[in-house]
């Protein structure tokens, strides 16, 4: 018999650095044996930003359009099966969507359909280190989404530290030490690790979990370039409630370029892309007022 497919779950609220993760697993494939690693995306939206970034050369499947948590739990089966039997990597990672508790994904993945042929190997969670000292501005849901993150993990990768300081830096490493004792704790910058999170065998989880955390998203698409200042003060006026931005946009000064475009926590990141990309942005957060941003980005995309 084949050897089981070790499932790898990254979890982290939205922006915090798992696709960074990924690329420095798949990019600089650190591990001396090279094993074979797919990859499981799931997004909120209906446009899937990461998997363009990640390039052809790895496997994986996508669920688009809702949460494992939520109602894509049986899909998940059928997505990890299909890699396996294409595929035979030695390893799955799934990267969950920001909003994703790790325990419904775990329970997703003990499917008796998927237990003759994977095996969970860790979780392992992201944490925005700033974004997470800075949490009790978000609604008790999302809070509690992003402790419980923390609780389920059995690697913390603490990221973003360029972000804070040596005093926040203590206070994070109490919070976090009060929520989940057992967890390897890394402190990481663009999620640059060298820690082997393939070979880290975690616990097994026994709880059983359903979380609502009303955070819904939408999709714009842009029919060319727009003007880029007035992207730029559309930005600066979003409100608290838009947790994250990506996607691909072109500027009118630039029409020739796509733009990578993020933005997580009040801040923005453009990486000029050398492929054409479909422009499109994915927009998520709490409450979100669709038809005034719908409104607002016609306005940049019509003027
Ligand atoms: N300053 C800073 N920015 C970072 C760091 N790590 C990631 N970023 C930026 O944060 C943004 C989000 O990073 P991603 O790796 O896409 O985060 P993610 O968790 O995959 O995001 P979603 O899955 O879309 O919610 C990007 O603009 C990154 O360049 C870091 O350590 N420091």
């Amino acid at each position: 018999m084949n050897k089981k497919m070790k499932v790898i779950i990254v979890s982290g609220f939205l922006g915090s650095g798992k696709t960074s993760l990924l690329l420095q697993m798949i990019k600089n494939n650190q591990y001396e044996h090279k094993p074979k690693i797919a990859i499981l995306m799931n997004e909120l939206g209906g446009f899937n930003v990461d998997s363009k970034i990640l390039g052809e050369d790895t496997p994986y499947n996508e669920l688009l359009n809702g949460c494992i948590c939520c109602d894509l739990k049986s899909d998940v089966a059928v997505q990890l099966s299909d890699l396996y039997y294409r595929h035979a990597p030695d390893f799955c990672i799934i990267e969950a969507t920001g909003v994703a508790h790790p325990v419904e994904i775990y329970d997703a993945c003990t499917d008796p359909v998927l237990t003759k042929f994977s095996e969970i190997q860790n979780i392992t969670t992201i944490v925005d280190a700033k974004r997470y000292l800075e949490r009790s501005k978000y609604t008790e849901t999302t809070r509690r989404l992003m402790e419980e993150q923390v609780k389920y993990a059995d690697i913390v990768i603490v990221n973003k530290m360029d972000l804070i300081d040596e005093a926040e830096r203590i206070d994070l490493q109490h919070q976090l030490n009060s929520i989940n004792q057992r967890a390897e704790m890394i402190e990481t910058e663009y999620s640059k690790t060298n820690i082997d999170i393939l070979s880290i065998k975690g616990h097994e989880v026994n709880a059983h979990i359903y979380m609502h955390h009303g955070i819904t998203s939408m999709v714009y698409t842009f029919n060319g370039a727009i003007d880029s200042r007035a992207f730029v003060t559309w930005l600066s006026q979003l409100p608290d409630s838009v947790l994250r931005v990506k996607g691909f946009i072109k500027f009118r000064e630039n029409k020739d370029h796509t733009v990578l475009f993020q933005y997580a926590y009040g801040i923005p990141q453009y990486e000029t892309e050398v492929m054409n990309m479909p422009l499109k942005l994915v927009i998520i957060g709490e409450g979100l007022e669709k038809q005034k941003l719908m409104d607002q980005l016609d306005q940049l995309q019509f003027s």
